[in-house]
């Protein structure tokens, strides 16, 4: 009988592994993209839609759905897989993040950090503990401890000062929710900013703790790829080589081959559901921007080589039209799109690494998309 957290590596290619994480809702094959669902849902995408594009795990956003509708009212009505009707397994983040990219106004202590809500000014107050606590109202099979994300170009004594801040955090998020009390695991989130001998630091406190997997946090905050990727290299490879590792809110899909190059296993981006939004979709030859007018009257489908529902029943000459004409099935038909194409890509990397050609994968679509 396999336990939320086993962690089961099937095959390698150079420092890329595909494996199985088990969680209480199921399991999950990795490498994965997560698709992310902020208000319980993933924008105008239907749990059927996510089912049939084999989506195997999505994101809850714990920071809005505890201001609104509440976590406390989401666990009277059974928890987010209920609430939502989403019967696959679910990650929380802890809501710091959010707090500290959609807030001005927050005060951060030892304790924890002060916020005012965004949609009518209360004040609120996020320790550890109150952060697990929301997301086991949640009910997610996956928790994210408390943590200081620290902004691009935070210099080295506060990078230093702040990581230890969230080590402490994080033994108490775990003190808080030991393992095994629930079916719910708990990662913890290496911090360190763009420092390599911080970054060592903050892994060999976090690896004394005993969390069933290990996020990257701190990236993708502004830094260039090389700065991404330079951190990427370096800690990735030391971290616990049985156990989950989750590179936080990355990428575009040359992030996602790079990060698993590197030896990421796990994935969330809010990319191809906010470029649906303005028209820019990923397909097997590159990016394109379906507003152009070029697209205006061309028959063809958006990706000869995608499978999904969009590329099979439409042109780009019609979604074209639909985003021109402000459509609202514009942006369900480009997200479907989006979505299917980055866990289409995440299918191929673990068949992939699974026959030794990643390399040639990763080539590929280097190639596709070398003009940026
Ligand atoms: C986009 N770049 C980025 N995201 C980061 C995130 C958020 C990851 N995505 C969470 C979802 C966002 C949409 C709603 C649902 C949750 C980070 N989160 C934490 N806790 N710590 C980081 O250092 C941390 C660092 C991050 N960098
Ligand atoms: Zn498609």
């Amino acid at each position: 009988m396999s336990t939320p957290g086993d962690f089961k590596i099937h095959a390698t290619d150079g420092e890329a592994r595909r494996a199985t994480l088990t969680t209480a809702h199921g399991d999950i094959q990795t490498p994965i993209f997560m698709p992310v669902g902020t208000q319980g849902t993933v924008k105008s995408l239907t749990p059927l839609d996510l089912e049939e594009m084999d989506a195997q795990i999505i994101l809850g956003n714990t920071y809005h759905l505890y201001l609104r509708p509440g976590d406390d009212l989401v666990a009277r009505r059974g928890g987010l897989h209920k609430f939502a009707n989403w019967k696959r397994p679910i990650l929380t983040d802890s809501g710091g993040f959010q707090v500290f990219s959609l807030q001005e106004i927050r005060k951060l202590s030892e304790e924890g950090v002060e916020f005012r809500s965004y949609i009518d000014g209360s004040k609120h107050f996020f320790s550890p503990e109150k952060a697990i606590d929301i997301q086991k109202n949640l009910g997610s099979d996956i928790m994210m401890v408390l943590d200081e994300c620290v902004g691009y170009g935070a210099d080295k004594d506060y990078t230093n000062k702040s990581l230890e801040m969230t080590t402490r955090w994080a033994k108490r998020c775990r003190d808080h929710y030991p393992k095994g009390s629930g079916g719910q695991i708990m990662f913890g989130i290496v911090q360190g900013g763009f420092y390599k001998d911080l970054r060592e630091k903050s892994l060999e406190q976090l690896r004394e703790i005993d969390f069933e997997g290990f996020a990257i946090g701190g990236l993708s905050v502004g830094e260039s790829t090389k700065e991404m990727y330079d951190i990427l290299h370096h800690i990735a490879p030391k971290m616990p080589s049985d156990k989950p590792r989750y590179l936080m809110g990355v990428g575009t899909p040359l992030d996602l081959l790079e990060g698993v190059s590197a030896g990421v296993d796990m994935f969330d981006c809010v990319l191809p559901s906010r470029n649906a939004r303005n028209g820019t979709l990923f397909t097997s030859q590159g990016k394109i921007n379906i507003k152009r007018a070029e697209f205006a009257e061309d028959d063809s489908p958006l990706d000869p080589e995608c499978g999904c529902y969009t590329c099979r029943n439409f042109t780009k000459a019609y979604l074209r039209h639909l985003y021109m004409a402000k459509e609202l099935l514009s942006y369900r038909l480009n997200t479907y799109h989006n979505l299917y194409f980055y866990l289409d890509l995440m299918k191929q990397i673990r068949a992939a690494i699974e026959n030794g050609t990643f390399a040639e994968l990763k080539a590929k679509y280097e190639a596709a998309y070398a003009k940026g």
